[in-house]
């Protein structure tokens, strides 16, 4: 698996697109760079397919990536007519509105209507599209389709939906040179597809950033941002589902419950004595039931119940729509329950836990560590985030490292406020995102309460995590 995985898997979705492009901005990369490269990239394709090229161009980026090529084929000496069917002033990009003064400098035609060309350059809609193609970009994509020319898409056909290729009117392109990495709407039209590298460093895609807290937006009824159930405790350890559940309740969730055997003062939180199975005098089903729950962290310091509280929360999952996060004591009962989770559930093993979920020993050799993780998800069908100096998290075929964090962040809690912090993120986003979104702000945090305390405890974690969400919108 480790041998061919493209990091983010292979098929990049509107929302991975855009947290690689912010990652790479982040580290010093800019969109001007990539546009440049993207329009350089598609001209090196375009100029052997015929001498005269029509380039329609919308008002988004990917206008942008046409307006390069333009520039770049009139330097390589080809006819170039540009229609640019919008006004300056609808322009919102300001590396797109730049392009267009290059362009007007650099030998190319500007036209008014739709122009006979050996080649039609498809620089309208790209993963900015929202729904059916609108006029005048609806009249240029049917003349388009109508004409008889060599047809290039950049980045994807106009009128197609990037994440599921739906398309009632799309630009019928020959060609598709596609930015970085395939959208998972080209699947079917691979046989066409280029794929054009434009300067985004690899270091993007393969480390978390700040592009990984795209979040989907926050729902706006009480309970549409998860109602969570912390499950742990035990007489040995009673802070660890407390740490779990504030730091849920901070990261957003909308109600959290702690079911365990001890009560902590947290006015935001609501106490379930649990003792064994029992949830005051209900079972642990039905309690789960009654308090409506949707996301259940189950783990944290429960000590010698694990296994029979693993067990029936696996059962009660298996038959309602609940996601999971299984951390700590679940995660050494978990092989021998040796339930498949169906990918509703986060697990969150350091590498002792890692190694007693795969039933060998493991080193901390970043290759190895990336193997584990995707081994992990593979056998229990869940995502992962090993966590350690350089996490990983992993889901089916995806995986990405991250480095944020710090040797602070070895005192004991931390882990528990992380799992308590992807409870929360799984209330309204799905496995993948909130592992990554998780394993990156945690770690920020860590840094940022050491800079400024001097320490990163658990409870500094909880107060900063929700700042570190909020950084990116
Ligand atoms: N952001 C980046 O870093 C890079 C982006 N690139 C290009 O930029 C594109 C994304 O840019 P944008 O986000 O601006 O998106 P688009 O280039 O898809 O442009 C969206 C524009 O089209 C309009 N529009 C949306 N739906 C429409 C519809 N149904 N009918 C008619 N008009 C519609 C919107 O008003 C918006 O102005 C990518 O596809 C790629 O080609 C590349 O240049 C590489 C770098
Ligand atoms: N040495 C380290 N360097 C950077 N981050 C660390 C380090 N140790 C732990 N972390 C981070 O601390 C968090 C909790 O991990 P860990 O301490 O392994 O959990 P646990 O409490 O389960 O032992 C994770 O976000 C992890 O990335
Ligand atoms: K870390």
């Amino acid at each position: 698996m480790l041998n061919n995985a493209r990091f983010r898997g292979e098929f990049y979705d509107v929302r991975e697109m855009r947290a690689v492009e912010l990652n790479s901005a982040s580290l010093g990369f800019s969109e001007e760079l990539m546009m440049e490269n993207a329009g350089a990239w598609v001209a090196k394709v375009a100029r052997s397919k015929g001498e005269s090229f029509l380039i329609l161009v919308g008002k988004g980026g990917k206008g942008g990536d046409g307006l390069v090529a333009a520039r770049h084929l009139a330097l390589m000496g080809a006819e170039v007519m540009v229609l640019f069917p919008y006004k300056e002033c609808e322009i919102k990009k300001e590396t797109t509105k730049k392009n267009l003064e290059r362009a007007k400098m650099s030998g190319v035609r500007f036209v008014k209507e739709f122009t006979e060309a050996d080649v039609i350059i498809d620089a309208l809609l790209g993963t900015g599209v929202k729904g059916m193609p609108r006029s005048p970009a609806k009249e240029l994509i049917e003349q388009s389709n109508d004409f008889n020319a060599f047809k290039i898409a950049i980045d994807l056909p106009s009128g197609m939906d990037p994440d599921t290729g739906e398309c009632e009117l799309c630009f019928e392109a020959d060609l598709i040179v596609t930015m970085h990495a395939p959208k998972p709407g080209l699947k079917n039209l691979m046989d066409k597809v280029i794929v054009a590298e434009i300067g985004i460093p690899k270091r993007a895609d393969q480390y978390l950033g700040p592009g990984d807290l795209l979040l989907r937006p926050r729902g706006i009824r009480k309970g549409s941002n998860g109602r969570v159930a912390v499950i742990g405790g035990s007489k040995r350890y009673q802070g660890a589902p407390w740490i779990s559940a504030l730091a849920a309740f901070r990261a957003g969730a909308d109600l959290v419950y702690v079911y365990t055997p001890t009560r902590m003062d947290f006015p935001e939180l609501i106490w379930r004595k649990r003792t064994g199975t029992r949830v005051e005098e209900m079972s642990l089903k039905e309690a789960l039931e009654k308090d409506r729950i949707n996301v259940i962290v189950v783990g944290p310091g429960l000590a010698e119940e694990a296994l029979e509280i693993t067990k029936e929360v696996l059962e009660y999952a298996k038959e309602k729509d609940v996601s999971l996060v299984l951390d700590a004591d679940s995660l050494k009962v978990l092989p021998e329950i040796g339930e498949k989770l169906g990918w509703k559930a986060v697990l969150t093993p350091h590498l002792g836990e890692a190694s007693k979920l795969l039933g060998r020993s493991l080193t901390d050799s970043p290759k190895e560590r990336m193997e584990a993780a995707f081994d992990i998800s593979d056998s229990f069908e869940a995502c992962v985030i090993l966590k350690g100096p350089i996490d990983v998290v992993a889901c089916k075929d995806k995986l990405v490292l991250n480095t944020t964090g710090n040797e602070y962040m070895t005192v004991g809690g931390t882990g528990d406020a992380l799992s308590g912090v992807v409870g929360a993120l799984l209330g309204r986003d799905e496995p993948w995102w909130a592992a990554k979104a998780t394993t990156y702000a945690v770690g920020k945090s860590g840094e940022i309460c050491v800079e400024e305390r001097g320490h990163a405890s658990p409870t500094c974690l909880i107060e900063t995590v929700p700042k570190v969400l909020h950084s990116v919108k």
